[in-house]
């Protein structure tokens, strides 16, 4: 195969032009990014190698070697290796989705002179990084198992080239041709300094579980025969290989003997972090099954924890060697925050990575680590309210959805979780816990009071709000539409059903409430005809006109039936393209307002007149703003509204 020259693909073009021009000044961490990359293809050979031993090509010593050079840093593996179709693949294209959000976010970081945000790692596109030192890489790699070796370089310019040539052995060399900013005595930034080279595989790669070696040339004078220096002989060159990591895996450690920095760099290393976890679990386990864990709960949700293209999912290792990255099937799908990784012997490394998903001691390794997590929060939220409230800021809406989404999957997600909830209170504008809430009741008070709307100020103007602010009496506000599913799941805490205000009927536990009910049921008798003919004008858009209790000074609302979702929730299945779940909405009037009476006399009048008519139409729309709802026809509520004005 001739050499063939290659454009990259344009997001990589535009990757590699923010690496070419450095606008990243944090350049050393390159090396931690090939030398990450060389351990992946290692682990990626190991696990093959597990089921195909031929592949090893009887070189069973992984190593990660570097050497530098006058103007070069190279960089070898004997791992897995690549074939032409994976150069293209993964050293052409930028497959991952995050790559976008990277550069914008790396923009960002620019703009406000925040480059020390280790964002390269944080997004994966660690390959890249290589030209930040480098002017032209070059990379020779082959195969395990199959026989042609490739030769790819690239001067970070739009193309790369592919030729093909020989490699006796599998595995990826990297060489990286210095800018000459990195190498020589005179740098700052010298990457050719053993030195240096040893520092920084220290500080960012000590934890790598393959030897990562450099060869060091030493001068001594030889030895005779019974090993004594001879004096007068001249100095020979000895090349000496040493490995400048400690390779014992942090989680292997005791626990006593780890410092906090330890965790926090091991962190940021392992999982691509760039700010320090909120929680570290370390826990070690003997029993029915042997496994130890180290789970952190990272210091900020990443950006598509929500979304379809985050990856949740612990690191599985089988006695210090790797099995796989993103285990799904540890931890609920609520916790999808954890990161982190799981070492048992008891997994089993010659079963299909299918099989061992399944296995019975996952789930069991799965079961402690979960039980634990909520323990965990559990005595947060009640020693340190302060970090409990500022994990939920960050996690509790994951939560949140495993209440509700349990109720799909038949797990019983509710108990495990209701006492972890967190909502805004009307009492004073803080976060409680439904316990709290329950424990502060009222005299006499049976339901949990809950509003939903789209900020604290639209559920304050609330009409509704005014019948319970005057009781006293405390309404949870649900500003996330997942927080109304959540509470739904639920059903009811300590015995107290959760009642939404804006709802079914207001149903107030308290005598005078309960006067006014039976004033406003003989008031309605009276006026059947009025609220029969205003249903008739406003048509199906409403299922009933009914006269209002939970009013004082407003003068209509609109509400749910009890029955069915609330308007809040059919909001949110529309915005989520799901319009089928509706609410069946009710027109209430206030009796006691002024413009009761107006539509008295207006009806009394002809119920076909256009004023009645116009009358019930604007009710109906102010219902809806009310909501935070369009008016069906702006244009013409508005036209109406500027008649009347004008009259
Ligand atoms: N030394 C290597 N040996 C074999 N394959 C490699 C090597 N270095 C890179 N690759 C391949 O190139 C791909 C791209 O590497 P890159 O560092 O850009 O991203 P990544 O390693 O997949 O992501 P992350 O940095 O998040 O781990 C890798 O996924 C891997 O398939």
């Amino acid at each position: 195969m001739a050499k063939e020259t290659f454009e990259f693909q344009a997001e990589t073009k535009q990757l590699l032009d923010l690496m070419v021009h450095s606008i990243y000044t944090n350049h050393e961490i390159f090396l931690r990014e090939l030398i990450s990359n060389a351990s992946d293809a290692i682990d990626k050979l190991h696990y093959e190698s597990l089921t195909n031993r031929d592949i090893l090509e009887g070189d069973t010593a992984f190593e990660i070697h570097l050497t530098p050079d006058a103007h070069t840093l190279t960089i070898s593996d004997n791992g897995l290796g690549m074939n032409k179709e994976d150069l293209v693949q993964n050293l052409g294209t930028i497959a991952k989705s995050g790559t976008k959000a990277f550069l914008e976010k790396l923009k960002e970081a620019q703009d406000s002179d925040s480059t020390d945000k280790d964002l390269i790692g944080q997004f994966g596109v660690g390959f890249y990084s290589a030209f930040m030192v480098a002017d032209t890489v070059t990379v020779v790699t082959r195969k395990a198992g199959e026989k042609q070796a490739y030769k790819w370089e690239s001067s970070g310019d739009g193309t790369y080239s592919l030729e093909e040539c020989e490699k006796p052995k599998h595995g990826t060399t990297i060489i990286l041709h210095l800018g000459k900013d990195f190498y020589g005595d005179k740098s700052e930034e010298n990457y050719t300094d053993q030195m240096t080279i040893s520092g920084l595989v220290k500080k960012y790669s000590d934890y790598i579980r393959y030897p990562i070696t450099m060869d060091y040339v030493t001068k001594e004078k030889p030895k005779d025969a019974d090993g004594k220096t001879i004096e007068d002989a001249p100095e020979e060159e000895k090349v000496e290989t040493r490995t400048l990591n400690s390779m014992q895996p942090l989680w292997t450690r005791n626990k006593s003997d780890i410092k906090p920095e330890e965790y926090k760099d091991f962190f940021k290393h392992q999982f691509y972090e760039w700010e320090d976890p909120m929680e570290i679990f370390h826990t070690k386990a003997e029993g029915a099954v042997e496994y130890t864990a180290l789970l952190f709960i990272p210091g900020s949700a990443p950006f598509n924890l929500y979304y379809t293209d985050y990856e949740a999912g612990l690191q599985l290792y089988s006695r210090h060697v790797f099995i796989m990255d993103k285990c799904k099937d540890l931890l609920p799908d609520y916790l999808r925050f954890v990161k982190g990784l799981v070492d048992s012997p008891d997994l089993s490394l010659n079963i299909s990575r299918e099989l061992l998903q399944q296995s019975r001691e996952l789930k069991l390794i799965g079961r402690n680590l979960e039980k634990n997590i909520l323990k965990t929060l559990a005595r947060t939220l009640e020693k340190d309210r302060a970090k409990y409230e500022k994990f939920w800021a960050e996690y509790g809406k994951s939560l949140k959805i495993g209440v509700y989404s349990g109720m799909m999957t038949g797990e019983n997600n509710v108990d495990k979780l209701k006492d972890l909830l967190l909502f805004m209170s009307s009492k004073d504008g803080k976060l409680c816990t439904l316990k709290e809430y329950v424990g502060r009741m009222k005299d006499g008070q049976q339901k949990i009071y809950f509003a939903t709307g789209k900020d604290r100020a639209a559920i304050d103007a609330m009409p509704q709000m005014e019948l319970l602010r005057d009781r006293d009496l405390e309404v949870l506000y649900m500003l996330d539409p997942v927080d109304e599913f959540a509470v739904q799941a639920i059903g009811e805490y300590d015995g107290k059903k959760f009642h939404s205000i804006s709802q079914g009927d207001l149903d107030l536990d308290d005598d005078e409430y309960k006067e006014e009910k039976k004033k406003a049921e003989d008031l309605a008798k009276s006026n059947e005809d009025l609220l029969k003919d205003i249903k008739e004008v406003i048509g199906d858009k409403v299922a009933d006109v009914r006269l209002s209790n939970r009013l004082k000074s407003g003068a209509v609302c609109l509400v749910a039936d009890a029955a069915g979702p609330s308007i809040a929730m059919e909001q949110a299945f529309a915005a989520a393209n799901n319009p089928m779940l509706k609410a069946r909405r009710i027109l209430e009037i206030n009796p006691n307002h002024d413009l009761f009476g107006r539509l008295q006399t207006l009806h009394a009048a002809g119920k076909d007149s256009q004023d009645f008519k116009d009358y019930c139409k604007l009710l109906y729309d102010q219902a809806l703003l009310l909501e935070g709802i369009l008016p069906d026809d702006p244009a013409a509520f508005a036209n109406k509204v500027a008649q009347m004005m004008a009259k």
